[in-house]
């Protein structure tokens, strides 16, 4: 049994497992055909092992193998979070997908599907209808336990905002052409979008004077249709004037999403971080049928400085004449394939092909739009439509960032934004005016756009529900991917980045292929509200922080990543639909949430920045709101609970093996010249316990592999006899000094811990609950912080008081330190020794982190937890999401500890130059 060591916490000695978990060799010993457990040697140390207990092992057992695939779960217990409480049920029936089942990214429409809907707004335009609506989930059950001793403990109040729970709202943006303002005008009316607003939970509603429901419009439209909304649907449009709509949007934007503006330079988009205190002025340029030049001062301030005729409508409209083209969308298609040079008057073509250098034109440099046509006997249809296209989107895109970038230079203006949606997304159009920018400014001032380009003025009549409340709304916003109710659930790809070329005055070099298929729709997803969430005070540099470890920018690590999730995907599928019983209906969410899940990588691929910067977390997060939208509550729900159980059955003899190893005499440690072996030791085995224990990874698909070959405990001393040290990253002795001093040094105690935890059964209840013990022992406060959603395993806050008091009923430390910690308030408990004195102890606490994702991102996390940080001076972070792809990197201005095991080859390759189930113990004084 090579490299095997004596474990003085399970007593392996003498263990008969013939392989160790290995690099490239993820498997338990085949030999070991049945009853391995049973093979163990004896018990070392101090009585009873904890591996020899066969009334364990037996009851281990008997919850089966952890890689059983779940047929029969049944509804949820009390620890989790109930289905109708978290999320609003999605109404399915008459669910139908859009056009041809061959189709790529077929769209999913939800016709009865409605949420509680509580405000529409709407920008009814020359050519569109924008329309952004609002849908608040239901409150979560009250059956938080930690919930209000945490907000005592902590002193967190709301004010006098409403509370609205977390992840608790969503902003929807749809459009239809206003040509078509019926389909728009049975849009509202099927999904009721007229009547939100009316209960207790939502705003205020509002209501004319005649008692008919009001709706914030603006655009021409609304003047225009006004008469035709009242016949339909019975409302009044209160009407709201564009510019002052346009700059409220575009205002909202800019300081509440943060991937909303970016940069579009020679087919490569950067998003751009925007000081929200440095934001004014700047020059909005709002492209729509015309154009308008808006200088913005700040919030309600600001001037239309300018404009011009020549917009999209004018594109769009000689377009359409010249080249006979069906639709705005079909033209600019066209333009794709086009070649300019044909059309336009270039210098060359003047100076006979050479650049007139002297004044700095090269010879592609187009001279004169469509000059070329005058000295040619051609009629028009001897010119391609295609070339004809691309010369007037040249044409039209160059004049407005010229007189843009004029008017920006006029009032001293440093950053130009460009909305509406004439851009729509389009490289060449972005590209074309980022080049004219550049060009007449001499690299002095550069384009940016705005992601919701096209509904910054539906945006703004949103905003002006502001009497009512909706202020509040600019608190924190979230971009969550998903399109959900009768829009795409299944978004369509988009042109791969650097499809432009050089742009600008010159030929282009390259042209996509492709133009994204829906170039009419969103380049966005839907915005999340959460205002509660904060940015996490212990972070050491908030404006440099980056959550993500992985870059998915390289194609090949998204290549990589897209292809295991999409490997993981039936499985999950599979999991899911049994996690919801089985039924019909689950196999029809489960098979959308599959073709929607599938859709959102696909486009990812193509477009990996089409919801902001992408990093590996963003995808986690992704797959987990997926399937929140298809309403799986809670996947691994059963596997959690029966991991836990197992996990809590052999806790007992885990604490009192390592109590055991605190009593040896002083002269024993004199006689082998150690001061604190125990100490020392306890220490190393209880970090040593935490690695081995994450090996618990749902979302790892080694990790799922093995769990197929044995039982959780197996797989638990298994891995925790692999456990050698030096680790790859291994800073455990430093550490250890920082706990236990040096010399006749005494170190201080920490005040207050906080330990992100990761996954549920031995990783949180055999892993992180012992270290909890140790520091609460030691004089310091815990504080457990858990996700609030589910996210493959891991474990949630609000099942974590149910496990703390499952574990207090063996421990006295973790009873006191519950109780104090507000934890088993209302809970019997009932303890080994029958005790009930209640006798001072540190707290250990339970917070929420504010996000349903394996990954944690610090610049949005839940108040409670902001509260909590501000007096910790030690973190914890734990596990590959929390620890290694997201924050890895991070500093802090307290002491952090990130441990962590790789459960993925590349992972491990690539971070740490190592192997799968590789370790890290990554300790960092405070910054
Ligand atoms: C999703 C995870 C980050 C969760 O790991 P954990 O945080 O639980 O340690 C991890 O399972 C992961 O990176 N999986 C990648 C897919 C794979 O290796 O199969
Ligand atoms: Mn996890």
């Amino acid at each position: 049994m090579a490299g095997l060591k004596e474990d003085p916490i399970l007593g392996i000695d003498g263990i008969t497992i013939k392989e160790e978990l290995e690099i490239g060799k993820p498997e338990i010993d085949k030999s070991r055909e049945d009853h391995p457990v049973l093979e163990t040697g004896g018990a070392v140390i101090k009585g009873e092992s904890l591996i020899n207990n066969r009334s364990v092992i037996d009851k281990v057992r008997e919850e089966g193998s952890c890689g059983q695939v779940e047929r029969d779960m049944g509804p949820p217990t009390s620890n989790s979070i109930h289905r109708s409480g978290s999320r609003p049920q999605l109404d399915l029936s008459k669910a139908a997908i859009e056009g041809t089942f061959e189709e790529r990214d077929p769209t999913i429409l939800l016709p009865n599907q409605s949420d509680d809907i509580s405000h529409l707004a709407l920008d009814i335009g020359g050519s569109l209808i924008k329309l952004v609506y609002f849908s608040r989930h239901q409150d979560r059950p009250t059956t938080d336990k930690r919930k209000k001793t945490v907000k005592e403990r902590f002193g967190i109040s709301n004010g006098n905002r409403r509370s609205y729970p977390i992840l608790g709202g969503r902003l929807h943006f749809v459009k239809f052409e206003t040509s078509k303002i019926n389909e728009c005008l049975d849009f509202i009316s099927s999904k009721q979008l007229h009547c939100g607003g009316m209960d207790s939970h939502s705003w205020h509603s509002e209501t004319s004077s005649n008692g008919n429901a009001v709706i914030k419009a603006t655009g021409g439209g609304a003047y225009k249709f006004a008469d035709l909304f009242k016949e339909r649907l019975g409302v009044s449009l209160d009407k709201e004037d564009e510019m002052d709509c346009l700059v409220a949007g575009a205002n909202f934007l800019l300081k509440a999403i943060r991937h909303e503006a970016f940069t579009h330079m020679e087919g490569q988009k950067e998003f751009v971080q925007i000081d929200q205190n440095d934001l004014f002025p700047y020059l909005l340029v709002n492209i729509g049928s015309g154009v308008s030049m808006i200088k913005v001062d700040g919030d309600g301030k600001f001037e239309r400085v300018s404009g011009t005729n020549v917009g999209g409508g004018t594109y769009w409209g000689l377009g359409r004449l010249l080249t006979k083209c069906k639709s705005f969308d079909e033209l600019l298609e066209l333009s794709q394939r086009g070649d300019n040079r044909t059309i336009d008057m270039l210098v060359g073509d003047i100076y006979g092909g050479m650049d007139y250098s002297k004044i700095g034109l090269s010879a592609s440099t187009i001279a004169s739009s469509f000059g070329k046509t005058i000295s040619e006997k051609k009629e028009l249809t001897d010119y391609r439509p295609e070339d004809i296209s691309l010369s007037l989107l040249r044409m039209i895109s160059y004049n407005i960032g010229q007189i843009s970038y004029l008017n920006a230079l006029r009032f001293g203006l440093k950053r130009i934004f460009f909305g509406g949606f004439f851009i729509r997304g389009h490289a060449y159009t972005m590209d074309t005016i980022s080049f004219a920018v550049h060009f007449w400014s001499k690299g002095e001032a550069q384009a940016m756009f705005l992601r919701h380009e096209g509904f910054l003025g539906v945006l703004g009549a949103f905003m002006s529900y502001e009497k009512h409340g909706l202020d509040d709304l600019m608190i924190s916003w979230m971009e969550k991917f998903v399109q959900k109710g009768t829009e795409i659930t299944a978004p369509v790809p988009m042109a791969p980045p650097g499809t432009t070329g050089l742009g600008g005055f010159e030929v282009p070099s390259s042209k996509g292929g492709t133009l994204r298929s829906d170039a009419s729709a969103l380049n966005v997803g839907v915005l999340h509200l959460v205002p509660t969430l904060e940015v996490f005070p212990q972070l050491a540099d908030p404006k440099m922080y980056e959550p993500n470890t992985i870059d998915l920018s390289d194609h090949n690590e998204l290549e990589y990543w897209f292809t295991v999730l999409s490997e993981h995907l039936s499985d999950l599928v599979d999991k899911a639909v049994a996690s919801e019983g089985g039924t019909d209906d689950a196999k029809r969410r489960g098979d959308a949430f599959a073709r929607a899940f599938s859709a959102h990588l696909a486009r990812l691929m193509e477009e990996p920045a089409a919801y902001g910067k992408l990093g590996l977390a963003n995808l986690l997060e992704l797959r987990e709101e997926c399937l929140r939208e298809f309403q799986f509550v809670d996947v691994y729900r059963s596997i959690k609970q029966r991991e836990n159980e197992a996990s809590l059955a052999v806790l007992p003899g885990l604490l009192a093996e390592l109590d055991s190893m605190t009593e040896a005499s002083p002269f024993f440690l004199f006689l082998i010249g150690i001061k604190s072996f125990n100490s020392e030791t306890r220490l190393l085995t209880l970090i040593e316990g935490v690695l081995a224990a994450n090996i618990f990874d749902w979302g790892s698909r080694a990790c799922v592999e093995l769990y197929h070959k044995g039982t959780i405990i197996e797989i638990y001393r298994m891995s925790r006899n692999k456990m050698q040290r030096p680790w790859r990253v291994d800073d455990f002795d430093v550490f250890k000094e920082r706990m236990l001093g040096s010399g006749d040094k005494k170190p201080r105690p920490h005040k207050r811990a906080l330990l992100f935890v990761d996954n549920s059964g031995a990783d949180v209840v055999l892993g992180m609950l012992p270290l909890a013990r140790e520091l609460l022992q030691r004089g310091t406060e815990v504080v457990l912080v858990a996700n609030s959603l589910p996210a493959l395993n891991d474990v949630t806050a609000m099942e974590l008081p149910d496990i703390v008091a499952e574990a207090a009923k063996h421990c006295d430390i973790l009873r006191r330190a519950a109780e104090a910690g507000g934890l088993l308030v209302d809970a019997m408990i009932n303890t080994s020794d029958g005790s009930k004195e209640n006798s001072s102890s540190v707290p250990l606490m339970v917070v929420e982190n504010g996000c349903g994702s394996p990954c944690i991102d610090l610049r949005q996390v839940s108040s409670e937890l902001a509260a909590a940080a501000k007096d910790a001076d030690l973190i914890i972070l734990e596990g590959m999401g929390r620890a290694l792809h997201t924050n890895f990197n991070a500093r802090f201005k307290c002491e952090a500890l990130k441990l962590a095991m790789v459960k993925n080859q590349r992972l491990a390759e690539k971070l740490i130059k190592g192997n799968i189930y590789d370790c890290v113990c990554r300790y960092e004084p405070a910054s």
